[in-house]
């Protein structure tokens, strides 16, 4: 899959690299327009911004920077032209050595509680396939703006994993029970347009400047609201599932684990990758 390498930033904008004197950002980037002060987080991982440990854990630093430094919005996208996020890396998933799987599926639950738990406003403008892992990260921003013609959805009952109470949580957040049981059952992934007609997204749009126009617009509405009182707002109007999540999270991880490291999901993962190299 091709990445655009042309100059993605305007004269007004701060390509912000450093979250800590030892690290950067390999896996996206980070960018500050200091006229509005809204960030763009533009995922970079070819060929398909799999979340593999070490994206996970850039993706924490970008969203604690955002709330740090205060931007006033925070927009989520890729740089592919063609994948927003194939979601989980399947690699991590796959014959996975036990600490490590345990500490990959924590770092998950942090960067979901961070993201969804965030006072930075946030939207995803989704300008490519957005499938599992890579659903909840747009489902756990504030509003979404997807590019027509691609896909989006939980597929985990096709890929033969459970879906884990944090994915529930976030799609029936969005879409109510009777919708998300009806999806999630099945693996389903929703057409850009039908992701529309059942509100897994806001807004479909025919390319990514213009989804990013409508998350600046989006955003921009917030200019006149106090940042505190509005961030204290999002986090009681998400409180409940967060606390729930928190409550579980350790029992989640552990559970899931179990199940991951088990021979029959074991056995679908392989098939599951075995079709995926098959497919060319
Ligand atoms: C708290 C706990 C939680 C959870 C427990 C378990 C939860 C899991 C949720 C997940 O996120 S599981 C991941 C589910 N994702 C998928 O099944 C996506 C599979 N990928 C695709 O459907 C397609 O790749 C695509 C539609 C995203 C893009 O299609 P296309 O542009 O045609 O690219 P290719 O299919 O040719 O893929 C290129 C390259 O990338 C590899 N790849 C694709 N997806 C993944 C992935 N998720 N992880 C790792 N690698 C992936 C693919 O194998 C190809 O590799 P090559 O070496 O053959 O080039």
């Amino acid at each position: 899959m091709a990445f655009r390498t042309k100059n993605l930033f305007e004269k007004t904008t701060k390509l912000v690299r450093s979250y800590s004197s030892d690290k950067i950002y390999t896996h996206m980037s980070l960018t500050l327009n200091e006229q509005t002060g809204i960030a763009t987080l533009e995922l970079a991982k070819p060929p398909v911004n799999s979340m593999s440990f070490g994206f996970l854990s850039q993706l924490a630093a970008a969203v604690q920077q955002s709330e740090a430094d205060k931007y006033k919005g925070l927009i989520i996208t890729s740089r592919s032209s063609g994948v927003f996020s194939a979601g989980l890396d399947l690699k991590e998933l796959h014959h996975p050595d036990s600490d490590r799987i345990l500490n990959y599926l924590r770092r998950l639950q942090d960067v979901w509680f961070q993201l969804y738990d965030c006072s930075t406003p946030t939207a995803a403008v989704i300008n490519g396939h957005s499938i599992a892992g890579g659903c909840l990260l747009a489902l756990s921003c504030e509003y979404r703006v997807m590019v027509n013609s691609f896909k989006i959805g939980m597929n985990e009952a096709l890929v033969g994993v459970p879906v884990s109470p944090m994915f529930i949580a976030c799609m029936q957040s969005v879409i109510g029970q009777w919708e998300a049981e009806k999806a999630l059952l099945v693996g389903r992934l929703f057409t850009s347009e039908e992701a529309l007609g059942v509100g897994l997204v806001d807004e479909v749009v025919g390319g990514k400047s213009e989804g990013v126009c409508k998350a600046e617009g989006y955003l921009a509405g917030f200019r006149e609201v106090s940042a505190r009182a509005r961030g204290l707002s999002k986090r009681y109007l998400r409180q409940e599932v967060v606390r729930d999540l928190v409550r579980r999270r350790e029992e989640d991880v552990k559970k899931l684990v179990e199940i991951i490291s088990s021979r029959g999901v074991q056995d679908s993962l392989g098939e599951h990758l075995e079709r995926m190299k098959n497919k060319k």
